[in-house]
């Protein structure tokens, strides 16, 4: 009987998508051994590529949406609703994203979360009940005001006016209004993958970590991070839910924060969402050996990268699962990684090339690597 290859790897940002990883692997391997049995799990950990990746091993459906951009003007965003159908799977970025603004245009005080909730809104117009919300990579510091303004929360200043959508308006907030807001929204379940852990305020806080990359100044910085201490608490006095501390509230300008106020959401880790909708584990029973992988892999790969999560899956199932990760860039202190579950970890770069030339051959490169490595398991 043929060997069983499960190939799991992330996507190399720039170069391939993790299903275009996946295919490259199968060639490689097939050219070693062409009976081997080789079964496709593109993976993500929750950040860029992860609605791609679910999409892909789910056998979803992408869907297209203009909605508000993080400066007001539309922007084309997509998501995801996966096989089963009633899961939609969003990534903030798609909408209200870095890559949005320019050195020009950046300025935290007024860019906003408000297409994010259009997003969300949408999915529940099509009857979708939960959503997995990758958080992080945004343009904004408004608390996700502006994703709750898109489900109908208002926000009021103390005349009982419409705060404007932005993080520098929020030191004036006095009263949100939750009259108007969308009945379905208590039905919709949020799993949020967020990229970091930070707390909402103070020198851990969104504003202070964040806001200088989304164009705040020192100055606006100290503005902002008292508006959103002063959201918070106005948020415990009416609404009694106590946000600022939670580990990955400050994700994405405070959006961490705002789903734990505004929506039933749970946060969890990227990678642990994708293991569990992807099947993973399922898959792993009876494989021989785990192929994975990474545009790049350094000792922070164990800190919840998609690589790490494989591997950790794939010795749990079996410990004799011999986990192989291939990456285009292999980084500092990387033999910390053959403790945690990794049995080999292979460069792709055949030899000294300009970046744009690599990553344009990174299937050539992924097939060569992998048909190298699959000739001694032969
Ligand atoms: O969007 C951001 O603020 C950072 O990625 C942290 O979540």
């Amino acid at each position: 009987m043929g060997k069983k290859f499960l190939l799991a790897p992330d996507s190399f940002k720039e170069s391939m998508t993790a299903k275009e990883v996946c295919e490259a692997m199968e060639i490689g391997i097939k050219r070693a051994i062409p009976d081997a049995e080789c079964i496709h799990v593109p993976m993500a950990d929750g950040g860029e590529g992860t609605v791609q990746s679910l999409i892909d091993a789910t056998e979803g459906i992408l869907i297209k949406k203009e909605v508000t951009g993080p400066l007001g003007t539309p922007v084309m965003a997509q998501y995801g609703i996966l096989g089963d159908g009633k899961t939609g799977v969003i990534e903030m970025a798609a909408a209200s994203g870095i890559h949005y603004v320019t050195k020009e245009t950046k300025n935290p005080f007024i860019t906003t979360t408000f297409g994010t909730g259009e997003l969300i809104r949408d999915c529940m117009e099509r009857g979708i009940t939960d959503i997995i919300l990758g958080i992080g990579g945004s343009a904004t510091n408004d608390g996700g005001t502006g994703m709750a303004a898109a489900l109908g929360y208002k926000f009021l200043d103390e005349d009982g006016n419409e705060l404007p959508l932005g993080g520098g308006y929020l030191g004036e907030l006095d009263k949100i209004d939750t009259s108007d807001v969308i009945p379905q929204l208590k039905h919709i379940n949020i799993l949020v993958a967020s990229d970091v852990t930070n707390p909402l305020c103070g020198e851990e806080g969104a504003s202070a970590v964040f806001g200088p990359q989304k164009g705040a100044t020192p100055e606006m910085v100290q503005i902002l991070d008292n508006n959103l201490r002063h959201y918070s608490k106005i948020v415990k006095e009416q609404l009694g839910i106590d946000m600022a501390d939670v580990p990955g509230a400050g994700a994405a300008g405070g959006l961490g924060a705002g789903l734990i106020a505004f929506t039933t959401s749970t946060m969890k880790k990227g990678i642990e969402i994708v293991i569990e909708y992807t099947n993973l584990k399922e898959k792993m029973q009876n494989v021989d050996y785990c192929f994975t992988g990474e545009g790049g892999i350094d000792f922070q790969t164990k800190f919840g990268k998609a690589p790490y999560g494989v591997s950790q899956a794939a010795k749990s199932v079996n410990s004799a699962i011999k986990v192989i990760a291939l990456a285009g860039y292999i980084g500092q202190d990387v033999e910390t990684l053959y403790e945690e579950g990794f049995d080999a970890i292979f460069g792709i770069v055949p030899g000294a090339a300009g970046i744009d030339a690599l990553l344009a051959q990174g299937k050539v490169n992924v097939a060569r690597t992998s048909e190298s490595i699959a000739r001694l398991l032969k």
